[in-house]
């Protein structure tokens, strides 16, 4: 057995050190030799993505801005692996860097939370239900994209930080409306007053939303064989076919993409994949199923078909 503790990296919000307390909580669970004091250390690792706090990650130009830095400190041997939102991990890590494991997806959907100054918003219709006009608060060019294609009369402006800082503007006025990931709040156990989920086809949501991944080095057999323990299959087998379409699409961080994978009763695998321009007068959705087996190929067909039908300034 190796020395200990194990290093395990992480950034410094509150959800991401909520889903690392979690993941180590569930090592322990099926390790329990691991189960004595200080098996373990918490390195938080500021990240180029947590720096920025006023601009679009997409204008800052950069895939990855939230693992770059722990990626480093994972080939450097500072930590000893790294537990990341899914979603916010690219998928073409650097050499050496593997995804060890993918943790039970919690729900993948976004909500819709209206401000204090807005009414309900109609459950049967969340986003046509949205007074006219309405000043909506994202970063997120795939969540603008989607409401402004249904919402043309919409405004869209920025709300950056983390969810309890977002929560923070939108109470404060910031903005009227904002869209954030149902699993974070979950995650925090936070339920903002009004929130109405939104249905997945109708609001595709990020590949690997919800999902919890832990990277390792790719030398690292002994963490790669704990971890494979506590591997959920069905969420290794949607962030395979959601990150297949991903890397198909090739889009640079400007592209509005989402993709939502799930195993359907008779255990085939179903995949809907969407791309837009950031104003929403483009959006194209396609889905397509298969065996969970060829998860990889049905993202990367789906991906192909996506990007044969777009217009060419969607991936210029
Ligand atoms: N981009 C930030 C981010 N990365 C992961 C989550 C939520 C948790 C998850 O999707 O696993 C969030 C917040 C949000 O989008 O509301």
């Amino acid at each position: 057995m190796r020395s200990l503790p194990l290093r395990v990296g992480t950034r410094g919000s509150p959800l991401a050190l909520w889903q690392t307390r979690c993941f180590l909580e569930m090592v322990l669970h099926f390790c329990p030799v691991l189960r004595n004091a200080g098996a373990f250390e918490e390195h938080v690792i500021q990240t180029s993505g947590d720096a920025i706090q006023d601009r679009r990650l997409a204008d800052v130009g950069g895939k990855g801005l939230f693992a770059k830095e722990i990626h480093e400190a994972l080939l450097d041997g500072r930590i000893d692996f790294a537990v990341h939102s899914l979603k916010d991990l690219e998928t073409e890590m650097p050499p050496g860097v593997v995804l060890a494991c993918t943790l039970k997806r919690e729900d993948s959907r976004d909500v819709l939370i209206p401000g204090p100054g807005m009414g309900a918003l109609d459950p049967a219709d969340p986003i046509g239900s949205i007074p006219a006009g309405a000043r909506l608060g994202t970063a997120s060019l795939r969540r603008q994209a989607q409401i402004l294609h249904s919402r043309p009369d919409l405004a869209v402006g920025m709300i950056r930080g983390n969810v309890q800082t977002r929560l923070r503007k939108l109470a404060e006025g910031e903005a009227d409306a904002t869209l954030l990931a149902l699993a974070g709040l979950r995650r925090m156990d936070l339920s903002p007053p009004g929130m109405v989920i939104l249905d997945p086809e109708a609001m595709v949501p990020a590949a690997g939303q919800g999902i919890i991944g832990v990277t390792v080095r790719e030398e690292d057999t002994e963490l790669h064989e704990l971890l494979g323990g506590i591997e959920d299959r069905e969420a290794r087998a949607v962030s395979r076919a959601e990150r297949a379409l991903l890397a198909s699409l090739d889009g640079s961080c400007r592209t509005p993409i989402g993709g939502h994978a799930r195993l359907l009763p008779d255990g085939r695998l179903h995949l809907t994949g969407l791309v837009a321009r950031p104003d929403g007068s483009f959006l194209l959705k396609r889905s397509l199923h298969g065996a969970v087996a060829d998860a990889e190929a049905i993202g990367a067909e789906l991906g192909d078909s996506l990007r044969a039908d777009s217009p060419a300034d969607i991936f210029g």
